[in-house]
């Protein structure tokens, strides 16, 4: 036979048929995660052609997109369409037999912080949900992707998708990481030598040296962000580090089905001579502290580095895009990095919420206090996460130094709760986009790793976490 990548091992594993020679395949999916934002309209759907949810054990339903972050939570929501959908969701799940974790719930936070949490993403899964950063769960060996909603309907109705398959493209990571560069240096580094659509059409998988050095978390901030260089899809084989993030936790496998489960992941890797589409290489020397200084991800640097010059730029269309995305952030060209001064800091999202996180960002915050002109806020990208943080007295550390400590959700990651910069605010960011408007209408975005953003907040601009 011949070799195969892990990819195509999933896929083929996975296809109920085959539907042309272009590539379509009817494909099986174990797996969906269901939110409120993206959910209405595929529940809307079924509701009006009279159709059930084939596998209502197989969804999970998260509240995490418009839900509110206050520190005193309650079902109480001030803006009346938010309101709507996370009880459209409630109702939902109650006519269709779904499991909801709603606001309130000990288990609530981001869909894809929450799910791997539960052990609901397993090795060898193909998990497909309403948004794009379902690739997450690469880092578990699970190929996850997201789909839009009329796909969802589909998935809900019959557990199976059109999909068509990606091409392959490995990339791996030669060497061990320098102190104080992290997973999110790595993937802005890759990101950025690839370019927002450097990765269009393909399915990543991540290896080597570098790769196999990061804790699972570090794996799906890598995951989860390389759809930032327009993956649908990114993961890495399953090791030993992944069967002891899952083992025990509330829905992953237990006893002889534990035992069994672990020997046959143990069988998931790409074959020795496999051969992928293309091939990426990252010195993981070379790589250091990022932080983007324009509008899409791939704008971004190492934090010793100067704002670009337009006027440097040859190709015409590119010179301008540089141009725009210049002035919308309200920078100089050959401005220092470091010079840039922030109003905000925001530590949260799915890239990076999670507990190493935050233990990261508190080493750096630590006995110290936010600057006076910034406004920094913590929010926990699960409430597991934001209770264990408080267990470690991370919280208390954070509150001391001046940071807001709130309740898990999405919020300033695209500001769809109430958690929203003012036009001009200039915000250090772990998220993963930095679109115009993303945290809000002329707010200005920063994207970069916690520790960084730690960093920001004490000392109110941009810092480089090797020089404190
Ligand atoms: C709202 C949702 C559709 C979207 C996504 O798919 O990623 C959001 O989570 C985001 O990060 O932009
Ligand atoms: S935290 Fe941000 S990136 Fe992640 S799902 Fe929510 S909005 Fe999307």
């Amino acid at each position: 036979m011949k070799p195969r990548t892990l990819y195509e091992k999933h896929i083929d594993s996975h296809t109920v048929r085959t539907l042309d020679d272009k590539g379509h395949v009817l494909l099986y999916i174990d797996r969906q995660v269901i939110n409120e934002y993206t959910s209405p309209q595929a529940f809307s759907g079924l509701r009006d052609a009279g159709r059930r949810v084939w596998r209502p054990e197989t969804s999970l339903a998260v509240v995490d997109h418009v839900n509110p972050t206050a520190p005193l939570r309650t079902r109480q929501m001030p803006d009346a369409g938010g309101a709507r959908q996370v009880s459209y969701l409630a109702e939902n799940c109650q006519e269709f037999g779904i499991e909801l974790f709603d606001i309130l719930d000990s288990r609530q936070g981001i869909e894809h912080v929450v799910a791997p949490e539960q052990g609901f993403i397993l090795p060898g899964m193909v998990i497909a949900a309403g948004d794009s950063h379902t690739t997450t769960y690469g880092a578990l060996g699970a190929f996850g992707f997201g789909i839009g909603t009329s796909e969802i309907e589909h998935l809900l109705a019959t557990q199976t998708l059109v999909y068509k398959r990606l091409k392959t493209l490995r990339v791996t990571i030669n060497g061990t990481l320098a102190r104080g560069i992290t997973a999110k240096d790595v993937v802005m580094a890759l990101v950025a030598k690839i370019g927002a659509a450097g990765a269009t059409g393909y399915a990543i998988e991540f290896c080597g040296e570098g790769i196999d050095a990061l804790s699972v978390e570090g794996r799906m901030t890598m995951c989860n962000m390389a759809v930032e260089a327009g993956a649908r899809g990114a993961f890495m084989a399953p090791d030993d580090k992944v069967f002891d993030y899952l083992k025990d936790k509330p829905r992953a496998p237990k006893g002889q089905q534990w035992t069994a489960a672990v020997n046959a992941w143990r069988k998931l890797h790409s074959d020795a001579d496999a051969v992928f589409d293309r091939e990426v290489e990252l010195s993981a020397a070379e790589i250091a502290p990022m932080v983007s200084w324009g509008t899409s991800p791939d704008q971004a640097l190492a934090i010793s580095g100067q704002v670009p010059d337009p006027l440097a730029e040859s190709d015409a269309s590119r010179r301008k895009d540089l141009q725009r995305a210049l002035q919308y952030m309200g920078l100089q060209a050959g401005q220092p990095l470091k010079s840039i001064s922030i109003s905000h800091a925001f530590i949260g999202s799915c890239t990076n919420a999670r507990i190493e996180d935050l233990r990261a960002a508190a080493e750096v915050v630590r006995g110290k206090t936010v600057a006076p002109a910034v406004r920094a806020m913590i929010v926990p990208g699960s409430s597991q996460v934001r209770a264990q943080a408080e267990q470690e007295g991370l919280a208390e550390i954070f509150t001391r130094a001046g940071f807001e400590w709130r309740q898990s959700g999405c919020s300033m990651c695209l500001a769809m709760n109430d958690d929203v910069l003012s036009p001009g605010d200039r915000c250090a960011s772990s998220t993963n986009r930095n679109f115009e408007g993303r945290q809000g209408a002329g707010a200005r975005t920063h994207l970069m790793s916690p520790a960084m953003v730690a960093a920001a907040a004490i000392s109110g601009h941009l810092t480089d976490i090797r020089e404190l």
